[in-house]
Order: structure tokens, then C-alpha cells, then sequence
């Protein structure tokens, strides 16, 4: 079964299409990156997928449930990073885990368990109790990975995770991230513009001004000419 099957889906904003016809699967397990300069519609799409909005054309399953028919199957399986930060910053770190742990239906032992268990795991255990105003940009963002995964969801999706951190950070979520992968089984959309985050073997989905421009592996799209002359071929001509 597909993790993530998006078919022929289009939006827009008035007059300005931010999607066309996407078409856009991730395999159970897989690590898949959507890559797209700035105004792409990477962010209208994980919109899309969150139910923030509803697509105006076109249908999303995720594991096999209809978002529009079934949006409380389809969201169960999925874990999200947006952008913008959500955390509560006058909340201490397990204190966030908890309340979006409580909206999953989680008790209070079992939020405590997994949220000190994800914490333990991105080696924050000790800053628990602190409150997120007082922790550094990147320790911000392992919280929302942590707060993502509370309720075991089988699809991740991270919406440009690394944006505005230092290389080191970004290593290391990056590291962090495809370590889920292939460790826990996680199915994972990771959204970015930078062409450093794609690994040879993702499956690779170029998106420029709403289109998808290349689908496949990115070890084939760089073949003979490198990863940023494949970029710049694919996001120069016009949509
Ligand atoms: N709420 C909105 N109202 C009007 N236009 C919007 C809205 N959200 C996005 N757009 C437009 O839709 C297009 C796609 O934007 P989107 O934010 O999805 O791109 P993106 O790939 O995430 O870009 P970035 O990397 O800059 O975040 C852009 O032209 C943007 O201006």
C-alpha cells in the first residue's frame, strides 16, 4: 500500500494556481523529498495534506484513507513539521508533547512514556522540564519531531525542517530523519530548496510553479550533469 498517493491535484488563490495536476507517491518505508525553489507550492501541498485547506481538484489517500471521506483515518497516520513554529513557548518541552499528545486521545502515563522515550532518543531527556523559550532554534525543531511523532504515525511530513539552521543542525535532523526510516519502518515527505538535502537514492519530486518537473530516483536525474544544472535545466523554463 502507498503511504501517500496524491492524484491530479490543483489549487489556487484567486486567480494564482499554486498546484496543477500534482501527482505524487511515496511508498511504504520510503524516504521521498519534494524539492522546490521558493513559491513552488511545497507548502500549499503539505496544506493540502493537513486538511488546512481542501484540494479543489483531485484526491489524497494517505494509507489507503481518503482525506476528504475519511479525514480522521487519514490524519491518524500522520505526523507533521510545518514551517512556521508551533510551539507553545511558555510551556516546558513535555508540557507541548502532552497537550498534542491529549489531542491525539493519548492518557497522561502513556504521553509521558513515548515523550520522554522520543526525547531520550534526540538526547534532550535532560531539557524536559525546561521551558521552549529558553532552548536554541535547533533543539526547538527536534521538539517538534519528537511532538510529531507522540502518536506513532506511519507518514512524516516535514515542511523545509532545516530552514534558517546552521549546517551542523541540519545534519543532524537530516541524519536524524532518514535514521527513522529505515530504523522504525517511517514513511517520510521532506520538503526543501536546498539541493544538499537529497540523497542519491531518494525518490526525488521536483516541483516548480505548481507542477511536478521530474519523478524518480535523483541518482538518475543527475546523471551526466549534476544535481544543479538538473535544477536549474528543469526550474528555468517556463511552467
Ligand atoms: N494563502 C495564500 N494566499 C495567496 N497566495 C498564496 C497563499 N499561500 C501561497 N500562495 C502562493 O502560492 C504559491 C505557492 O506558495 P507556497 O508557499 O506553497 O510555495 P513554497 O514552495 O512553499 O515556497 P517557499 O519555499 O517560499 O516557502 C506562491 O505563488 C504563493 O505566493
Amino acid at each position: 500500500m502507498k503511504a501517500l498517493a496524491v492524484q491530479g491535484v490543483s489549487h489556487a488563490f484567486g486567480q494564482s494556481r499554486a498546484l496543477r495536476e500534482v501527482d505524487l507517491s511515496i511508498e511504504e518505508g520510503s524516504f521521498a523529498v519534494l524539492l522546490g525553489p521558493n513559491g513552488a507550492g511545497k507548502t500549499t501541498l503539505v496544506s493540502l495534506l493537513t486538511g488546512l485547506y481542501a484540494a479543489q481538484h483531485g484526491q489524497i489517500d494517505i494509507f489507503g484513507r481518503n482525506l476528504r471521506k475519511d479525514p480522521l483515518g487519514a490524519l491518524a497516520a500522520l505526523g507533521i513539521v510545518f514551517q512556521a513554529p508551533t510551539l507553545d513557548l511558555d510551556l516546558s518541552v513535555i508540557e507541548n508533547l502532552r497537550y498534542h499528545a491529549a489531542l491525539h486521545g493519548l492518557s497522561r502515563a502513556d504521553s509521558d512514556m513515548r515523550g520522554m522515550a522520543e526525547l531520550s532518543r534526540l538526547r534532550m531527556e535532560e531539557r524536559a522540564h525546561d521551558k521552549v523559550r529558553s532552548l536554541s532554534g535547533g533543539l526547538r525543531r527536534r521538539v517538534e519531531i519528537a511532538r510529531a511523532l507522540m502518536h506513532e504515525p506511519r507518514l512524516l511530513v516535514l515542511d523545509e525542517a532545516t530552514a534558517g539552521l546552521d549546517v551542523a543542525t541540519r545534519r543532524f535532523l537530516m541524519r536524524y530523519v532518514r535514521d527513522l526510516c529505515r530504523e522504525r519502518g517511517l514513511s517520510v515527505l521532506w520538503t526543501t530548496h536546498l539541493l544538499d538535502e537529497v540523497g542519491p537514492e531518494d525518490a526525488l519530486f521536483l516541483l516548480h510553479r505548481g507542477a511536478i518537473r521530474w519523478r524518480g530516483s535523483a541518482a538518475e536525474l543527475t546523471k551526466g550533469e549534476g544535481l544543479t544544472a538538473a535544477f536549474l535545466r528543469l526550474t528555468e523554463q517556463p511552467a
